[in-house]
């Protein structure tokens, strides 16, 4: 049996995740589940799984979390430190699914104890990737990528050596803009921005998804990942969402990954690899689909990406300072202090305003310095906001 626990259970790959332990209860058991604000579905599961330990990442929601345990063995824990401790508790198999950079600590933790670690947190990959890199390796224990284009790349490549690889193409839906007029972008409002055309997600990526910040941090992604190099990672926009990623070779061949819209396939490929195991997705009809479609994105809708290729040559703090700055710019574009289009402006500012910052110039790469770096990048994007709002 393996020993599992999902870092960010409450959420929807949380809940994927959980979707697919309940089809196959007698292969795994469950040690830690967290979540943050949502106690209800996190004891549920818990008590439902039987996990070992429940943990909500919100000191003030401790009680809640005893209470809706009371009754059974199972233990309750908060903050951000016993998020830390659940991660390190002896398991196989870790999903490292907490949204944004609260995920890398734990992420951390889980490799720092052995485990295969899912990555479906692609901001540690983009705001630490050397530093994650190097846990995995020195601690001899395996990353598998859930993102869907990384899962998608993963398995493309076969495990054939990557001196043959010319080029990776991620594919992008477009997000819920792709069809806008460019000037009606700026009155865009988060609950519009919150709609996918196909992936069913968590609110904050789906709005990365409209921006195509999801597909910025996805480029810096890969190439933490898998270490191609920036000209090799290329972006198609791709309306169907079907071809999740494609690796080309030196000889002209493309291998391309397709497959439902469904997270469940990559969840489930990094729960059984090296194994392949029967899902509950859906078997595409490909003569249904009848097309499928391809274009360059158009950088003026989407101006991020080009920030993306400055963050992949730059590389040392500016992965943080990139994804932390988006953060906050996200949490103000959703509080309804600044238009759609603001935020990769102010991310662009503040990674201009950081590049000259003496204490990160000086500083070694380490998880102190990267925090810091996280730290002054949300300081300095609420001042840009501040002074925008004026
Ligand atoms: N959803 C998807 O299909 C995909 C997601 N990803 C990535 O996976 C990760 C999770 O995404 P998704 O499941 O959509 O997100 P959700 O918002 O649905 O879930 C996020 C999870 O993190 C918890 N959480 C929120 N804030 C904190 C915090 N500060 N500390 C600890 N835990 C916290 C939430 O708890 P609660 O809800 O209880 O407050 C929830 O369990 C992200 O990194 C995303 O980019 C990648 C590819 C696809
Ligand atoms: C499912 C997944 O991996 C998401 O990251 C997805 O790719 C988002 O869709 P976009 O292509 O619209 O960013
Ligand atoms: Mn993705």
């Amino acid at each position: 049996m393996k020993r599992i626990s999902i870092l960010g259970s409450t959420g929807s790959i949380g809940q994927n995740t959980i979707d697919l332990v309940r089809r196959d209860p007698a292969a795994f058991q469950v040690v830690a589940l967290t979540g943050g604000q949502n106690i209800d579905q996190l004891a549920r599961d818990a008590k439902e799984l039987k996990a070992e330990v429940a943990v909500t990442a919100d000191d003030a929601r401790l009680d809640d979390l005893r209470t809706a345990l009371k009754g059974t063995k199972i233990e309750a824990a908060a903050g951000a430190e016993a998020l830390i401790e659940a991660a390190q508790r002896p398991a196989h198999w870790v999903m490292s699914a907490i949204v944004g950079s609260a995920g890398l600590r734990p992420g951390l933790a889980a490799l720092e104890q052995g485990a295969t670690l899912a990555l479906a947190n692609k901001e540690s990959l983009v705001a630490a990737g050397p530093l994650v890199m190097k846990t995995a390796r020195t601690n001899g224990a395996r990353i598998l990528p859930v993102d869907s284009e990384h899962s998608a790349i993963f398995q493309a490549l076969r495990g054939e050596d990557s001196a043959a690889v010319t080029r990776i193409i991620i594919t992008a839906s477009g997000g819920a803009f792709r069809d806008w007029p460019l000037e009606d972008l700026e009155r865009a409002t988060p609950e519009q921005a919150a709609t996918h055309p196909n992936w069913d997600m968590g609110q904050r990526i789906t709005i990365d998804s409209a921006s195509m910040f999801n597909k910025a941090l996805e480029m810096i992604e890969a190439r933490e990942f898998f270490g191609f190099a920036p000209n090799q990672i290329e972006v198609l926009i791709h309306p169907e969402s079907l071809v999740h990623a494609m690796v080309a070779y030196c000889d002209g061949g493309i291998i391309a990954h397709v497959g439902p819209h469904d997270m469940r396939h990559a969840i489930g490929h990094a729960m059984y690899w090296p194994e392949r195991y029967p899902l509950p997705v859906e078997q595409l009809n490909l003569a249904a689909v009848g097309q499928l479609n391809f274009h360059e994105p158009d950088l003026r809708r989407y101006p991020v990406l080009r920030l993306a290729r400055e963050v992949m040559d730059e590389r040392g703090f500016s992965g943080a300072i990139f994804n932390a700055a988006k953060e906050r710019a996200l949490d103000h574009f959703i509080a309804g202090h600044i238009g759609f289009c603001d935020m990769c402006d102010i991310v662009e500012e503040v990674l201009a305003r950081l590049s000259s910052e003496d204490s990160l110039n000086s500083a070694g790469f380490t998880l102190e310095t990267v925090l810091e770096a996280d730290q002054l990048a949300r300081a300095r994007a609420d001042d840009v906001v501040k002074e925008r709002t004026r």
